[in-house]
């Protein structure tokens, strides 16, 4: 079966039992799966099967429950024009809440006029302003969620009619429109958060026209690769580039989070969205619109919006039997007093109908989305970027952290310190180890051809290419036979080393450097020694988790002693001489008790990452980061573990109080209501409240903090 990825934005989705509705109906399409609505990203994404069913119908579909499906735009600033907002005046649900207020205005009127008819003239005009929620009702409970707000309303305000009380009927429906009206305001609010995002890339770039020296002004999404725009001081940069001409501090703060000036001379790679401080410079663009970082980043912030929570799961699944459960509470409200203790019939109608009211599950299932959309939100403005709200809700659980050591802990850029020889010449071992590394990626075996070139050593002839034995050596043939640059363990795997280098070796390994030694054949020609210097802020990152009471732990394949050394510095616990599949089982090992995050620089370590709870990369620069593990820190500092861990803490504790405050209001209202202390106009004033409380709470994590950093 050959499916295809359908994604668009659906606009009035502004409540959150609308996107239970809408994803409820899409499931019941045929041909249709992974159905996934985000209520805070507006968008609906699905996989369609195109011989059953095309996108129009899904359109049509969505048309018919009243909502208004949007092609989605691809870069931020065509994203930005086609989200600009209506003046508020001009919003459909403020203008039937007007349409309502006069339809009741003119009852009120003319009951004044004909007093006989008063009860006639509100009761009409209720039918009328109930109309469009009634269709509403009707049209959810076609496509499967019979038992919707609008359901509810509808249900209330006519049994409020029979009773007699058509003025308050009417009170509750103008009531209740200025509630959804009240919950779009918020869900705009909440919106924000990613809007903020889309904010900073600027609409226009002022590219130079070919050859010339003239500035043209045009929109940013129309750049193409290999434009040169001109970037004035103090303007934003409108596209990712590289520096052609001038130099300047560039502020980050969008992409990263850290408002630090990084200095940018020309080859300096930069961001569109950043801020150019201080010179003008001329950038070549490098990326199209829909490529630049930010606009990447939008995206997946949008597609972790789209990803449910397993809390977020309960509370759907919760919801789907909350109403109906109400229903039938309000049910046995209205009968069982007049008929099981003679109680007055109209006391306990009223009385069921507000019960009725506060039984819109609304509130609750916002409580979750809203929270990790603020969230997530609020991590990708920090340089924190989160896949998703699974991965917010483990981060959050998270007991241990493990750390790769290269690149993580450490810069990951080692430095030659020592070349020790056996052969005579510590030049001619350095020419031959380079010559082994001549191609590797390792960063031990660039640091050795670097420093070769540092020295302008001729590398001797290698025949064919390099072998690598993943976490311990590197072989290559030359002239005279094989050799390899490897661990020492390796060395003593395959020959006998000399004692006296055996101690020179345990000598530099206690200083903190790595050494890897030269064979050839049989023969240890020499060592080389390296050091890798701590990231700065690694040791401050490490205590501030463990204050925290997450464990902390080095897993290396480097050899122990170095490894200790480090540790020691760092104040850390180190596993060392980890062969790559040992660190998989040292990862599943500490899953086994608790939830573990795996912190590693993104490039060498995917596997590791993969295994643990939560994949964490960092340091290896935004694009492989982006794109591998399951959080990424934009920003490269080691700070931003135990930040990460403390907004999903955050995160999690929102999620509480919102589930507290929907079911604690509701309970407050039950009680009240069966005590007949609720009118029903109390009732709905409740139920929105409580969703716009949520929604406002939720948002104020949109303000969060890293507190000790
Ligand atoms: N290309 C190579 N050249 C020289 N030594 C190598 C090479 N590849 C691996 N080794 C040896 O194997 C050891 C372990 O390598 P591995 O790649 O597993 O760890 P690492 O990435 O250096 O360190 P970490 O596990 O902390 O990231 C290295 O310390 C080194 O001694
Ligand atoms: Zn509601």
């Amino acid at each position: 079966m050959a499916t295809d990825a359908y994604r668009i934005r659906v606009e009035g989705m502004d409540c959150a039992s609308c996107a239970l509705k809408i994803e409820t109906a899409m499931q019941r399409l045929s041909g249709v799966a992974d159905v996934r609505v985000s209520y805070s990203a507006g968008t609906l994404a699905l996989r369609f099967d195109q011989d059953r069913i095309s996108p129009s119908t899904i359109d049509d579909e969505l048309c018919s429950l009243g909502f208004r499906p949007q092609a989605i735009a691809s870069s931020p600033s065509s994203i930005a024009t086609e989200r600009k907002r209506l003046p508020w005046w001009q919003d459909a649900k403020l203008q039937s809440v007007m349409i309502a207020a006069a339809v009741f205005a003119l009852a009120f009127a003319l009951s004044q006029l004909f007093p006989a008819f008063e009860r006639w003239l509100y009761s009409a005009a209720a039918a009328i302003c109930l109309i469009p929620i009634a269709r509403r009702a009707l049209i959810g409970a076609r496509s499967g969620s019979p038992f919707s707000i609008e359901t509810l309303m509808s249900v209330a305000a006519v049994g409020a009619v029979m009773i007699g009380e058509a003025e308050e009927a009417a009170v509750v429906i103008v009531l209740f429109g200025v509630g959804e009206w009240l919950e779009t305001f918020a869900a705009g609010r909440a919106r924000a958060g990613i809007e903020s995002l889309i904010d900073v890339v600027p609409r226009t770039a002022r590219r130079l026209r070919d050859g010339s020296d003239e500035v043209e002004e045009i929109p940013a999404a129309d750049l193409m690769i290999g434009d040169v725009v001109v970037v004035r001081p103090g303007d934003r940069i409108p596209s990712d580039g590289k520096v052609i001409d001038g130099h300047s501090d560039v502020n980050e703060a969008p992409i990263t989070g850290e408002s630090v000036p990084v200095a940018k001379a020309v080859g300096d790679h930069v961001y569109a969205g950043s801020i150019n401080a201080n010179g003008e410079l001329r950038i070549e663009t490098t990326n199209a619109a829909a490529d630049n970082t930010i606009a990447r980043i939008i995206h997946l912030v949008e597609q972790a919006q789209e990803t449910k929570a397993p809390t977020e799961r309960m509370i759907d699944r919760l919801s789907r039997w909350y109403t109906p459960a109400a229903m039938l509470v309000a049910l046995l409200v209205i009968i069982v007093p007049p008929l099981g203790f003679g109680e007055d019939w109209a006391t306990w109608i009223y009385r069921g109908l507000a019960t009725l009211l506060i039984a819109c599950p609304c509130a609750l299932v916002i409580s979750t989305p809203a929270a990790i959309a603020s969230g997530l939100a609020a991590g990708a403005r920090k340089g924190l970027l989160i896949k998703g709200g699974a991965v917010l809700e483990t981060l959050g659980k998270v007991k241990t952290v493990a750390f790769d050591k290269t690149g993580t802990l450490t810069l990951g850029q080692p430095q030659v310190t020592d070349v020790v020889s056996v052969i005579g010449q510590d030049d001619a071992v350095l020419a031959r180890a380079a010559a082994v590394e001549g191609n590797t990626s390792h960063p031990i075996g660039q640091a050795i051809v670097r420093a070769a070139k540092a020295r302008a050593l001729q590398t001797p002839i290698v025949f064919g290419g390099s072998q690598a034995v993943p976490g311990k050596a590197i072989s290559a043939r030359l002239k005279d036979g094989f050799a390899f640059v490897g661990s020492p363990h390796f060395a003593a795997e395959r020959t006998t080393i000399p004692p006296e280098l055996a101690t020179t070796i345990s000598g530099l390994e206690h200083e903190g450097k790595t050494v890897v030694v030269l064979i050839s054949g049989k023969t240890c020609e020499g060592v080389i020694a390296l050091r890798d210097e701590p990231r700065p802020d690694a040791a401050g990152a490490l205590r501030q988790l463990t204050s925290k009471g997450i464990a902390v732990v080095m897993l290396t394949g480097d050899n122990a002693r170095t490894a200790q050394a480090i540790a020691g510095q760092l104040g850390i616990e180190a596993r060392a001489e980890l062969l790559p599949d040992a660190k998989l089982a040292e990862i599943r090992r500490l899953k086994a008790v608790s939830p573990v995050a795996m912190v590693g620089d993104g490039i060498n370590d995917a596997p590791a990452l993969a295994a643990a709870s939560v994949g964490i990369a960092m340091g290896g620069g935004t694009d492989v980061a982006l794109e591998t593990a399951d959080a990424a820190l934009l920003n490269d500092r080691a700070h931003g573990v135990a930040e990460l861990i403390a907004l999903s803490q955050a995160t999690l504790g929102n999620i509480w109080q919102n589930i507290s405050i929907a079911l604690g209001l509701k309970a407050v209202f039950l009680a009240t209501s069966l005590l007949g202390v609720t009118t029903l106009w109390m009732a709905i004033l409740a139920d929105t409240g409580a969703t716009v409380l949520v929604t406002a709470n939720a948002l104020r994590l949109l303000r969060w903090r890293a507190s000790a950093s």
